[in-house]
């Protein structure tokens, strides 16, 4: 099925006169609480995320002009339940093309919270420069009476403008704390101190806003790369997660198949649990079809390990949404399943 098409708002703001002494970051600006408004400033839920331009989120930090030159592109407004495949094959072209300049140092991606950790888990699989990506938002809007998005913004320009962020793949910054994509992920739905990576640990910190690491750059064990942006994509492969709880439905797992799923996620009780009759179900729709059937677990963190059958692909590390994102890459470079079960069982701790 055709993804919905976007409105692109592309607009190249040039806020900064340009310093010489100074590294350059491009903002690519997508909405989200850190660009929302509400209607006084103590209102904090209920209000219009991705209300507010980019060149407004730039101006409310006039600091940022101290530590870099500042691009902003707009490539969306919304709030990030509204973030699809259009607009990530779009930041991963626009990124991609940006860090390729000798003049770019690093790139900034503000968003919504509630689908950060996809997109940033996105870039993190699509982006190989070395430069540092940081994603980056808010969970209070913009017009509330402590905001946290102008501080979050002025470290994550930080961040990216700080030579000892290279090679760390894409990161997440929001309330001090520095994430690594691959492994964070929105662990309360208010609080501010949502991110965290409960398993593998904050990658570091800001202190006074200047970035501390606990480690040397490295990568996660396993983690793939995936050159999607000279394939020109105009959409991403239809992949599908159920939510597995007591009796659940067995039939849904047919009906995903049936409505085009080129791989299906199951959010599976424990370390991958599934009914017996869905498992059934899952097997007959796999030997019918042949597509992927990955088991994640919906407690969001823990391990999946490896499926006693050889149908089944066990997600590892991966939450859900994760799972389904690097499907989506996998199979529109061309991986067929047992490519992608590999790609799987890499990213299995040993
Ligand atoms: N804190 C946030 O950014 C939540 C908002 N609903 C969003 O994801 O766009």
């Amino acid at each position: 099925a055709a993804l919905p098409t976007f409105p692109q708002l592309e607009v190249r703001q040039s806020v900064a006169s340009v310093n010489a002494s100074l590294g350059n970051v491009t903002i690519f600006a997508t909405g989200g609480t850190i660009a929302g408004s509400a209607g006084s400033g103590v209102q904090t839920t209920g209000y219009t995320a991705g209300a507010v331009a980019i060149q407004t989120l730039i101006d409310a930090v006039p600091e940022l002009l101290n530590i870099s030159n500042i691009n902003g592109i707009q490539v969306a407004n919304v709030d990030s339940g509204n973030i699809n495949a259009t607009v990530l094959l779009e930041l991963n072209r626009q990124i991609t093309a940006e860090l390729a300049k000798n003049t770019s140092t690093g790139a900034v991606i503000t968003h919504g919270t509630d689908t950060l950790e996809e997109t940033a888990f996105f870039l993190d699989l699509t982006i190989e420069s070395k430069k540092p990506v940081v994603v980056v938002g808010a969970m209070r809007p913009s017009t509330a009476t402590s905001a946290d998005g102008p501080l979050n913004l002025y470290q994550a320009v930080t961040l990216a403008v700080t030579p000892e962020a290279e090679s760390r793949g894409t990161m997440v910054t929001l309330n001090d704390r520095i994430d690594s994509a691959f492994y964070v992920v929105k662990n309360n739905a208010n609080s501010l101190d949502t991110f965290k990576a409960i398993e593998q640990g904050h990658l570091g910190f800001f202190l006074d806003s200047i970035p501390q690491f606990y480690y040397s750059a490295a990568t996660p064990a396993g983690k793939p790369f995936f050159d999607l942006a000279p394939l020109n994509l105009t959409s991403l492969p239809h992949v599908d997660v159920l939510y597995g709880h007591q009796d659940s439905n067995p039939e849904l797992i047919r009906a995903a198949a049936e409505s085009g799923a080129e791989a299906i996620v199951f959010a599976g009780t424990g370390a991958g649990g599934w009914t017996t009759k869905g498992r059934q179900v899952a097997q007959a729709v796999y030997n019918e079809t042949g597509i992927p059937m990955v088991f994640s677990t919906r407690t969001m963190n823990g391990f999946v390990s490896p499926q006693s059958n050889d149908w089944a692909i066990s997600s590892g590390n991966l939450d859900p949404q994760k799972a389904r994102i690097l499907l989506q890459c996998a199979l529109a470079v061309g991986y067929n399943t047992t490519e992608i079960a590999d790609i799987f069982d890499a990213l299995q701790v040993s």
